[in-house]
């Protein structure tokens, strides 16, 4: 499972875990202006944005889990087993809208759009297909959020079509389908960050013996829509101060709120699904911000740091032993 969430203070943030029992090899991957991106379908971009993000880099090619540009567009793709569906790819000329590989939409978007405004217009003229990147890496069933600092989408390619809606609470997590996730919120309408009233029967006096009480009933456990629910409840209540630190530390608090510890997941026999990573991007300063399993200690990447108009991929692994501070010795 994997959980998305979005949060503005004085610059804006977006970020995601990814919960699975293995990893790909993923890094922490550059794509300058001027790598060429030859798409299955629609053709070649030669210059273009630069992005961001935590890919895989197959055969050269870098297959996004999640990204930002330097217009500060972000996106990200997540599980959604069993109700992901995408186009049969048409011959050219049969079709007049752009067609695109699912594990093609996030460089197809970034690299050509700054605002959700302008991926909305891609959207509206668009084919997603679920022709496989390789036979070792065959379709994956996904959904995305797409967000700027004013607006945030979430797109669901099923077997009704392309659905894209508008996200007013800015999180993502699997199943079920985004209205669904969106839904289940009235089940808790009634909590709060502040103590409760009680509102139980008028002959009961109850009692707040304990701080926190106001959020009783919010779900705790892994399954996606509980983790909906509770990061939508931490992230809206958020609190934290405007400057870089402050805001990056109170981002990884709210994921944080969702993580998964090895041994909560079974997926299959003796494998445990656990957060592999949690991202946090400001997606004005094109700044990725990660830390890993077993390395809590947040690291950074600068894409400006990099030559932008370079044409080859800029890959860095993931730095995922942890370390000890130590403060007597
Ligand atoms: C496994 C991950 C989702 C984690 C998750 O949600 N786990 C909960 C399971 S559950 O929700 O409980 O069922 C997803 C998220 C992004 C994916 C990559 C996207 C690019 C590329 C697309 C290609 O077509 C296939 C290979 C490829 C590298 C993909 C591999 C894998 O699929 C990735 C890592």
């Amino acid at each position: 499972m994997c959980t998305a969430a979005t949060y503005k203070t004085k610059d804006f943030y977006m970020g995601r875990t990814l919960d699975y029992e293995f990893s790909y090899g993923e890094q922490i991957t550059i794509t300058p202006r001027n790598y060429e991106f030859d798409f299955r379908f629609a053709g070649k971009i030669k210059s273009h944005y630069a992005l961001i993000g935590m890919a895989f880099v197959a055969g050269g090619y870098p297959l996004y889990y999640d990204a930002v540009n330097e217009k500060g567009l972000g996106m990200a793709g997540l599980n959604f087993v069993g109700n992901a569906a995408y186009e049969e790819a048409l011959p050219e000329d049969e079709t007049e809208v752009s067609q695109v590989a699912q594990f093609e939409f996030i460089p197809w978007i970034l690299t050509q759009c700054a605002t959700v405004a302008e991926a909305r217009e891609k959207l509206a003229a668009m084919r997603l297909t679920g022709t496989a990147f390789s036979e070792q890496l065959p379709t994956a069933q996904l959904h995305w959020i797409i967000a700027d600092k004013d607006s945030c989408i979430v797109v669901e390619s099923m077997k009704d079509g392309l659905h894209v809606y508008d996200n007013p609470v800015g999180v993502l997590t699997n199943n079920p389908p985004f209205p669904g996730q969106m839904f289940a919120l009235n089940n808790y309408a009634g909590v709060s960050r502040k103590q409760p009233e009680s509102t139980f029967a008028g002959v009961l006096q109850l009692d707040a013996y304990s701080r926190g009480m106001g959020g009783m009933g919010i779900p705790g456990d892994l399954s996606s829509q509980s983790r909906f629910v509770k990061v939508a409840f931490t992230k809206l209540n958020s609190i934290s101060g405007e400057e870089e630190g402050e805001s990056v530390s109170q981002f990884f608090h709210i994921l944080g709120s969702v993580d998964q510890q090895r041994g909560c997941c079974e997926v299959t026999e003796g494998k445990y699904e656990i957060t592999i990573y949690t991202s946090c991007c400001n997606t004005a300063k094109g700044i990725y911000y990660y830390t890993t399993y077993d390395n809590h200690q947040i690291t950074a990447v600068d894409m400006h740091a990099e030559n932008l108009d370079s044409d080859q991929l800029i890959c860095y692994p993931l730095l995922s032993k942890g370390e000890v501070r130590w403060q007597n010795k």
